[in-house]
């Protein structure tokens, strides 16, 4: 069989816009609910939620009946989580604290089998349909999508040098840590916040890389894709439900 085509990728690369959800809930029953919803794709996060790699390979299985594409973030830039992550199946990768060009190319070369990388190889994984993808090892970057998340002052300032990394595929602004990094943890509205997503995004789209973003504020995710946001993640599945229900109970209490 094909290797499987990435049309998260491909989509960026043609600049049409994704709008995502976040998903912590950690459980491949709820992502198969949010699967259906019509996002364009789903953040699966293992560093800010439970999800171990078994999580991540049930919600794998169960977004793969659906049209949209799974993004996975691991817990961090670590090439022993990139590599089981890519083994089971992710094509998509959302790396988390990258704070300059030399991270962003070690974030790479866990993705790359050598000699441009140090994946360790095995054949018979998900990734590779248990050895029936034709030529998977010298094919799969082609089917990868490396997104590096920026989200400190200091990785601000090395947009420009993270986007000239090669294999480097977007750059995702991380606000809520970049607010604590600008001295304002939690306060996403203020000023200082709010221009430093602002200008982070035109610097991205400058150096000619998609860039991300994930805001549950509407009017501020209009502004980013304005901005020239490309994969806009709009929302949490925990804060979702949780707001959602206590609304539902708040009109009887
Ligand atoms: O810094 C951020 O903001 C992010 O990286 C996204 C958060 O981690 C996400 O978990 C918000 O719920």
């Amino acid at each position: 069989m094909d290797l499987p085509r990435n049309a998260f990728k491909a989509a960026l690369i043609e600049g049409r816009q994704q709008l995502g959800l976040w998903c912590t809930l950690s459980s491949a029953y709820a992502t198969e609910v949010v699967a259906g919803a019509g996002f364009d794709w789903l953040l699966l996060d293992t560093e800010h939620s439970p999800a171990e790699l078994t999580t991540v390979l049930a919600q794998l299985q169960a977004v793969s009946a659906y049209p949209v594409s799974p993004v996975v973030r691991p817990a961090a830039n670590d090439a022993v989580l990139i590599k089981r992550l890519l083994d089971i199946g992710a094509q998509s990768l959302l790396i988390p604290y990258v704070q300059n060009a030399e991270e962003a190319r070690a974030a790479v070369a866990a993705t790359r089998y050598p000699p441009d990388g140090i994946r360790g190889v095995s054949a018979l994984t998900r990734a590779t349909r248990f050895g029936r993808v034709k030529n998977y090892a010298r094919e799969a970057a082609r089917e990868l999508c490396l997104l590096v998340q920026v989200e400190t002052q200091e990785a601000l300032d090395q947009i420009e040098a993270i986007a000239a990394v090669e294999g480097v595929d977007g750059i995702f602004i991380g606000p809520g840590d970049l607010a604590a990094s600008l001295g304002h943890v939690g306060d996403l509205k203020h000023t200082r916040v709010v221009d430093a997503v602002e200008n982070a995004v035109s610097h991205i789209r400058a150096a000619g890389k998609p860039a991300g973003i994930l805001t549950g504020d509407a009017a501020f995710a209009k502004r980013c894709i304005d901005l020239g946001t490309t994969f806009t993640a709009i929302g949490v599945d925990a804060g979702i439900l949780a707001r959602n229900l206590e609304q539902l109970l708040s009109a009887f209490r």
